[in-house]
């Protein structure tokens, strides 16, 4: 029988690093201001040379020397005039996905002559839909001291605040450029919202996360609870090609303890690479863990989905795909039954 991952616990081993330098061990939670995951830059005080939008673009700025415009040298991130007057520049982000935020990075990529020298951020909860002009006077909190930052490098803050934050604001002292701002943390969603409703369980947004992985080569596990659809092989998860018999498996622990009566298990975008059968387990201790489907023939490049008849609640559901491959998608359609 294959060992069972203790509910919570991961094998995958995370970067870790002090500010500035290889990474830190908060990287590896959701960026709750990812644009993908629902995040937008809703206001900057100015964004004259690049636009605020490119803070929260995916993946690793890019950069291509002498594509200069009409109004200066091209790049992948925000930036601002050069300041002719006292203050600083600012940009205010909604989060995708209110929570908990556990480390922010600052990152300068490709800004060398032109970085701020100092930054901070602040955070706020603010509740229904306020506009910019209306967070002005909200309580903000610093979660980012103003800290020294150099160029063309990552810096790694971690952030001790147990508070669930719905915005950030992140601040550059004068003026500058910063290529991408990632924010950390735990998903708290209201689930208030659907009381008496059912609901994907395993949802990033609906607060679940991938707890466990047996390998994460090409792409993050956690994607495969992201909103929406995977556009493309990168944007699920794949693993690297087993060799040694057994088979890969993720945990997801549910936004709450559930019954889950629907599972999509979706192999989109994996054409030669897709698992041949996934098998679905749960357990409500961590310890006993009970059938929610047999091991079940999976198609490449289809997103499947299984009615589950009688299964008792969970927190935790481990999916385990023979013998490899990866999955697009993994939606737990059913309903919390609290505790
Ligand atoms: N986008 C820019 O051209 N910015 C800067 N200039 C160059 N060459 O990058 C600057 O700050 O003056």
């Amino acid at each position: 029988m294959t060992p069972r991952p203790a509910a919570g616990a991961s094998d995958v081993p995370r970067p870790s690093g002090p500010p500035g330098t290889a990474g830190a061990g908060f990287t590896a939670l959701p960026d709750l201001a990812l644009r993908t995951l629902g995040g937008s830059v809703i206001a900057a005080n100015d964004e004259s040379f690049a636009e605020r939008e490119n803070l929260i673009r995916p993946g690793r700025p890019g950069f291509r020397p002498h594509t200069f415009g009409a109004k200066g040298q091209v790049y992948d991130g925000w930036e601002t005039r050069r300041r002719r007057e006292p203050g600083h520049d600012w940009a205010l982000v909604r989060l995708g996905m209110p929570g908990a935020i556990r480390g922010v990075v600052i990152d300068t990529a490709w800004f060398t002559g032109n970085y701020p020298p100092h930054a901070s951020v602040e955070a706020t909860a603010a509740g229904g839909y306020p506009t910019a002009a209306e967070l002005e006077s909200a309580d903000w909190v610093e979660i980012v001291p103003r800290s020294a930052v150099t160029g063309d490098a990552e810096h790694f803050f971690e952030v001790a605040d147990e508070r669930r934050y719905t915005h950030v604001r992140l601040n550059m002292f004068p003026d500058g450029g910063i290529a991408r701002l990632r924010v950390h943390g735990e998903v708290r969603p209201d689930l208030s919202l659907y009381e008496g409703l059912g609901l994907d369980l395993a949802a990033l947004e609906n607060g679940g996360l991938v707890t466990g992985c047996s390998n994460e080569f090409y792409s993050s596990p956690n994607n495969v609870i992201a909103p929406g659809l995977a556009r493309h092989q990168a944007e699920g998860w794949e693993t690297a090609r087993r060799r040694d018999g057994g088979n890969d498996w993720l945990v997801i622990r549910l936004a709450g303890a559930g019954v889950v009566r629907l599972a999509e298990i979706d192999t989109t975008n994996l054409v030669f690479n897709a698992p041949a059968a996934v098998t679905l387990t749960g357990t409500a201790d961590g310890d006993t863990w009970f059938p929610l489907l047999p091991r079940t023939r999976l198609l490449p490049d289809t997103p499947h989905r299984f009615r589950i008849e009688g299964a008792p609640p969970a927190t935790h559901v481990r999916v385990d795909i023979h013998p490899d491959g990866g999955l697009a998608r993994v939606r737990l359609h059913g309903f919390l039954t609290g505790g």
